[in-house]
């Protein structure tokens, strides 16, 4: 027993974890494994060693790109949302506008033709194409017209597709069959021409029953909440959610999916690729509020663009980019800023806090990481 106690503590020395909660949990679930009678300090070891508090805001200051006056309009990211329905128009919206305020250059997004007049009167920044259908609209539609309109809505985003830097599929897009197999066909058309795409909400709905469309893609985030990440969980790895164990059981889904990166929400938000797990813990806000999680995929987005051109740029010749991969570098740059920003809300607006506000402080808040001049 004194062993194990040593090897504890010097495990505790050696690895430079934070005490956040799912640190603490991690380490109550060691503890148990060194009581347990199939006790292995090397696995133990290299369990504590795997998982880390990232340091958000020192990539944020690495991946943002400075303000230059030789760069075009474009070069600091296109972006598309797939998303927007009759129900919803706010997660496409939220998504879409993140994106630019964070500092991308152009923000699409393609919804339902009932979903565009809204999210266009939001805003009169969005680039909004009303090109997606729902099966209500086609109901009368043989099927020979309703293959027409698939290859139109298909043949729509094609066009642009090139152009885009990542593709945020799924805030507000609904749950109609017709809509939802024009979706995959639009991830099969990114995977085509190496576009990255983060997965979220519905977006997840349809992918947690056809794995296959990110199986293996190593541009795909997911960004799943705790009903998202349930589902997800039970379908690939046939299990319920361990959350004595989390961050190995995010590893096994993340590495069963071929490697994609997950970006699972929640108190302590934790990202993997099946090999390293990081968590981003920094205090956010106690409201809960309906559509953090659309902010949140937006930001990715733009974050994991800069990341990749970072890495694809000249600072990669001079050894000065990180090595870690960029959609890993996206999810804690795009997690840090969105709790930052919370905070930052709530401390202006306490229980009124709502997803706008958030959105207000999201350039004051990288300002504060990463000056412009
Ligand atoms: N303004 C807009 O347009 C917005 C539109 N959005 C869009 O809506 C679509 C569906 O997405 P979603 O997130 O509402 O669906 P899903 O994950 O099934 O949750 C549904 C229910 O699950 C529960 N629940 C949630 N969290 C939980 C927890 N931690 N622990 C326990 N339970 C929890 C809770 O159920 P309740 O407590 O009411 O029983 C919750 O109501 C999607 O397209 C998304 O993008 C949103 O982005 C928001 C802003
Ligand atoms: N219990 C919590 N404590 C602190 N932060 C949290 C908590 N749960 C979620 N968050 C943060 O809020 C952000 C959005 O997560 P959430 O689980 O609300 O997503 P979501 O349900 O998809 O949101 P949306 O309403 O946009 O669909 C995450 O980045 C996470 O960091
Ligand atoms: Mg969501």
């Amino acid at each position: 027993m004194l062993v194990k106690h040593s090897v504890i503590s010097n495990i505790g020395r050696l690895s430079s974890l934070s005490p956040s909660s799912s640190v603490l949990r991690r380490q109550q679930f060691l503890v148990r494994t060194l009581c347990g009678s199939r006790f292995n300090p090397l696995k133990l070891i290299r369990a504590m060693s795997s998982t880390s508090e990232a340091d958000a805001e020192s990539i944020l200051r690495t991946i943002t790109p400075s303000l230059d006056p030789k760069r075009h309009k474009g070069q600091a990211g296109k972006i598309a949302v797939i998303g927007g329905c009759r129900e919803y128009t706010g997660a496409p919206y939220f998504a879409a506008i993140s994106a630019l305020k964070i500092g991308a250059d152009l923000s699409h997004v393609f919804c339902t033709k009932d979903a565009a007049p809204v999210i266009k009167s939001y805003s009169p920044e969005l680039i909004v194409h009303p090109v997606l259908e729902e099966s209500y609209s086609i109901s009368e539609f043989s099927e020979e017209d309703k293959r027409k309109v698939q290859d139109k809505v298909i043949g729509e985003v094609d066009k642009w597709m090139e152009r885009f830097d990542c593709l945020v599929i799924g805030p507000g897009l609904g749950r109609d069959p017709f809509l939802l197999e024009c979706v995959s066909k639009i991830m099969l058309l990114a995977k085509k021409s190496n576009v990255p795409f983060v997965v979220d909400g519905d977006g997840l709905f349809l992918v947690t029953n056809s794995v296959d469309l990110v199986k293996s893609y190593p541009l795909a985030v997911l960004t799943p909440n705790v009903n998202e990440y349930k589902r997800l969980v039970q379908k690939v790895l046939n299990c319920e959610v361990d959350e004595q164990n989390a961050e190995d059981q995010l590893r096994s889904l993340a590495k069963q999916i071929g490697g994609v990166t997950i970006l699972r929400k929640g108190k302590s938000d934790l990202i993997s690729n099946g090999e390293t797990v990081k968590s981003v813990s920094i205090y956010g806000s106690p409201r809960r509020c309906g559509g953090q999680g659309d902010i949140l995929s937006g930001s990715v987005a733009v974050f994991l663009s800069w990341a990749q051109q970072l890495k694809s740029g000249p600072e990669s010749q001079k050894n000065s980019s990180p090595s870690e991969n960029p959609a890993i570098l996206g999810c804690i740059a795009a997690s840090g800023l969105l709790r930052k920003a919370a905070a930052l809300a709530f401390a202006k607006h306490k229980r009124s806090t709502l997803t706008s506000d958030i959105i207000e402080c999201l350039g004051e808040s990288l300002e504060d990481i990463s000056p412009a001049s």
